[in-house]
């Protein structure tokens, strides 16, 4: 097989970074009236990565000129130390949005630390509140990697409206809320979506009549070209590690079989490049909407 000379490569890296330009604008017109927007990130846990997310997620704050600051909560502590801190934060009057990163620790109820953080904070969109006013379509936060795919759809002009669309995957933290988002009645939505997952009986025959597939599962390259119709748009949320003894540095890999699935699809996302920026940049724009949010400032947002 040759490559479609046609396929697209979607650019996270390009999308997200006229995003950011974007929003830095909108936080120099914020400082202007007063109000610089302020980032608290929280981690507890042993899990390596995430400090490269937590690192990553402070330098894009100071890039823009968003402050940030950032918690460490040992890892054997009590949950209601975590709790705590949640509230601590939720007090401050000059934290704008609260970020608790994922994973925490087994002895840590995730559900009750999302519910802890004051809905107007939730940059993640996390709580339930949020949670409960996207499904109804009255989003407040928009959930980072789900609005980012739909930031970057629409920055390539890929239809939505009427199209079938497939989530493989039903995770709170993605899969679930790209199907809310995209079957809102809104513009860049309006898609008729179809959520599989592990139990699903014939996932090929889903995802091949899918006009757009989101790959969503924590399984490294399931969808491969064979379970796609020709033409269809693919968007790989997969950061999948894998050790190679050839290299140090950790290679990552997506949910899709990019070599496969990008000589069939229209469009395609890589990894890295796709997804991963548009996350970032999703957070910022929600932190900077905070920020607005609780001045009482109107922000011109992207
Ligand atoms: N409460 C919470 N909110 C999150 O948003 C959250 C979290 N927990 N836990 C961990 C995941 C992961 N995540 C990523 C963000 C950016 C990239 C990203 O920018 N990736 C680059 C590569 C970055 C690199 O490693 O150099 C890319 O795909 O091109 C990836 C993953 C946010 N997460």
């Amino acid at each position: 097989m040759k490559q479609e000379p046609q396929t697209t490569l979607i650019d996270g890296n390009e999308v997200s970074g006229r995003i950011r330009d974007t929003l830095r604008e909108a936080v120099v017109r914020l400082r202007t009236d007063g109000v610089t927007p302020r980032l608290a990130t929280v981690r507890m846990g042993d899990d390596g990565t995430s400090k490269t997310y937590v690192s990553m997620k402070q330098r894009a704050c100071s890039d823009l000129g968003i402050q940030s600051e950032h918690h460490e909560v040992d890892t054997d502590e009590p949950s209601a130390t975590l709790l705590d801190r949640i509230e601590e934060l939720n007090a401050d009057p000059d934290v704008d949005g609260i970020v608790v990163q994922r994973p925490l620790p087994v002895h840590i109820n995730e559900r009750d630390a999302f519910r802890r953080i004051d809905p107007e904070k939730d940059v993640d969109g996390f709580h339930p509140e949020n949670v409960g006013r996207l499904v109804t379509g009255d989003p407040r936060f928009k959930p980072c990697t789900p609005h980012g795919i739909q930031r970057l759809l629409s920055a390539y002009d890929i239809e939505t409206d009427g199209r079938d669309a497939v989530v493989v995957g039903r995770s709170n933290v993605v899969g679930r809320p790209t199907a809310n988002l995209l079957l809102q009645r809104a513009p860049g939505s309006n898609a008729t979506v179809t959520v599989c997952h592990s139990r699903t009986t014939d996932l090929a025959q889903k995802t091949r009549g899918a006009d757009i597939v989101v790959a969503a599962t924590g399984v490294p390259e399931l969808i491969d070209a064979e379970m796609l119709s020709a033409g269809a748009v693919v968007v790989d949320v997969g950061i999948n590690r894998v050790d190679t003894a050839a290299r140090d540095e950790p290679q990552f890999v997506g949910d899709v079989d990019f070599e496969s699935a990008s000589q069939k699809a229209r469009a395609i996302t890589p990894v890295p490049g796709g997804v991963g920026p548009m996350t970032i940049a999703m957070l910022l724009y929600n932190t900077v909407k905070a920020a607005g949010l609780r001045a009482d400032v109107s922000v011109d947002l992207p």
